[in-house]
């Protein structure tokens, strides 16, 4: 059964343009999980345009479900996701200064670097996931560097999902297909929200969890949080 996993990124960035502590990320945490979210996900980037390190801290004791800690796996970064313990990270290839994350890992040319990120969070009991385009090679890397689960980076299936859902969808399925073969789980993120989302599960049904922030987010200025939440639920369960 998918688990929804609610990115309280946007609710940091927000907070911050003010400089005060409304909205409060540990309030959102706690409602979150209250109105049914099934895990929280922060990616705090290294300008700290949204989620701060810090809030890492403060959020990760009102984890009742699952913390799940995204970003590029530098020294800090992995200090954090070990302090803190967190139930997974989500390594991107992101570099400091993009706007967001637009890419999967080359999971070949990384290959050496990957496995011995992926050994240090394992060895902490830390769940590993690595963010991938829907490339069968890179899913094939994926496996060769020892991670638990892909994240399926899903913004080509959501930019193109209106005009054809199918030849949107069809990447991500072959994709999943061979992940699964091979014994990977399989997140996804990056876009999805409530037109694309329902379709995306009902074609691969064994995503493990989705990560949704940013529309999920926005939906919830006019439809207030928990019936946002309860929304996206009914589009990944049955
Ligand atoms: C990996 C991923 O897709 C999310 O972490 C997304 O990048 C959210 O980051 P922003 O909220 O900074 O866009
Ligand atoms: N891993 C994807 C994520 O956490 C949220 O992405 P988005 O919904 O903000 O695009």
């Amino acid at each position: 059964m998918t688990r929804l996993s609610v990115n309280i990124n946007k609710i940091a960035t927000l907070r911050n343009s003010r400089g005060g502590s409304i909205p409060s990320v540990v309030e959102a945490t706690i409602n979150c999980q209250k109105f049914g979210a099934e895990g929280i996900t922060v990616h705090p980037r290294p300008d700290e345009r949204h989620i701060r390190r810090q809030d890492v801290y403060d959020i990760k004791p009102h984890i009742t479900t699952e913390l799940n800690i995204e970003g590029y796996p530098s020294k800090d970064f992995m200090k954090l996701v070990i302090d803190v313990k967190a139930d997974q990270a989500t390594l991107v290839p992101d570099k400091p200064g993009q706007l967001t994350s637009d890419h999967g890992w080359d999971t070949i040319k990384n290959e050496s670097f990957l496995r011995d990120v992926i050994s240090e969070l394992k060895s902490h009991g830390i769940r590993a996931s690595i963010f991938v385009d829907p490339d069968q090679k890179m899913v094939e890397g994926a496996k060769k560097v020892g991670t638990d689960r892909i994240e399926l980076y899903t913004e080509p299936y959501a930019s193109g999902y209106m005009a054809d859902p199918e030849k949107a969808v069809a990447p991500f399925v072959a994709a999943s297909k061979l992940a699964k073969s091979l014994g990977l789980g399989i997140n996804a993120g990056h876009d999805l929200n409530l037109k694309n989302l329902k379709y995306l599960i009902d074609m691969i049904p064994y995503i493990e969890e989705v990560s949704i922030g940013h529309a999920l987010i926005a939906d919830a200025l006019y439809m207030g949080l928990r019936n946002t939440i309860q929304e996206y639920l009914e589009c990944i369960k049955p």
